[in-house]
């Protein structure tokens, strides 16, 4: 696992945007083998999300051959109500880039079928070769898409009840009116979401320090306590994830934690000259990934 800190969301979001940019660029998707991207909703996305339009805009990167796969979608809400997260997805980032709609998958909360509509989503994946890159934020509690306290570790695409703490936390995008806040939604599983090729979660603000400490500076604890999931901490199990995050989100973890994962990233970078300026004599090893927990 890598953690990567950044001066404020702004700096995190361009951070994500260029990695995911060199991972997609690098991958040389076609028609015939997409990357196939998971992405999240919230608000610690959008930066990210606005600095991928600026790399398309500017000729850096297509979404052509990309493939994406939501998290998570409320149960109920009507798909084209201003907070459903098939709005959300269009408008702050589907409709700015180059993506063909008939590749973009967002689970349907209003299907006749739920468990059917969640089984055939994990069918679907699964069509296209699994997950490449999965994007993910989490709540204050640590919850990643629904997975909400107790969800288990093998879970996959499934419905939720969605916890008070996560209803109140999101009134805020319904005029603070909790009973505006669908109680159900359809989400990935922590299995989903582990199941992926590479995992890269956004952590910002200090609502969300104490998540980040237990995730990272604990064991394994999707269930801590009945409000509590720190479902982050399951990345742990991952060969292959990053969290990227702010300074604010730093506040609870111990300074040495800090000082290792930057050391970690110096190291990286110093690791990647070397190799640049040995690729530039004519060598072209791959750049090899420094890390802890790998
Ligand atoms: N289902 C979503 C999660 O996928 C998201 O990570 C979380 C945090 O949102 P924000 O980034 O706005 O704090 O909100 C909801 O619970």
């Amino acid at each position: 696992m890598r953690l990567i800190i950044r001066e404020n969301p702004a700096a995190v979001g361009d951070y994500i945007a260029n990695y995911i940019c060199r991972r997609i660029n690098d991958f040389g998707p076609t028609a015939e083998k997409p990357f196939v991207l998971g992405l999240p909703t919230g608000s610690s996305p959008i930066p990210t999300y606005k600095a991928l339009i600026k790399l398309v805009k500017a000729g850096h990167l297509s979404f052509k051959h990309v493939v994406t796969f939501n998290m998570d979608e409320y149960v109920g809400l009507p798909q084209d109500h201003p907070e459903s997260y098939h709005t959300f997805m269009f408008r702050e980032f589907f409709s700015h880039i180059d993506i063909p709609p008939t590749q973009v998958h967002i689970l349907n909360g209003n299907a006749k079928d739920l468990i059917a509509e969640c089984n055939s989503y994990e069918a679907k994946i699964k069509s296209f070769g699994g997950i490449e890159l999965f994007l993910g934020g989490i709540g204050e509690d640590g919850h990643i898409a629904f997975n909400e306290p107790g969800s288990s570790l093998a879970s996959r695409t499934r419905i939720k009840t969605l916890a008070y703490d996560t209803i109140l936390a999101n009134a805020r995008f319904f005029n603070n009116d909790i009973s505006a806040v669908p109680h159900m939604a359809l989400t990935v599983g922590v299995a989903t979401v582990l199941d992926s090729r590479e995992v890269v979660v956004v952590v910002t603000g200090q609502r969300k320090a104490l998540a980040l400490s237990k995730a990272i500076e604990e064991g394994v604890n999707h269930l801590a306590s009945v409000f509590y999931t720190w479902t982050l901490s399951a990345l742990q199990l991952h060969p292959w994830a990053l969290i990227v995050v702010d300074e604010d989100a730093t506040a609870e973890l111990h300074v040495k934690t800090v000082k290792y994962f930057k050391s970690i990233e110096r190291v990286q970078d110093e690791v990647e000259a070397t190799q640049r300026e040995l690729k530039a004599k004519g060598g072209s090893e791959p750049v090899p990934q420094v890390g802890s927990m790998e």
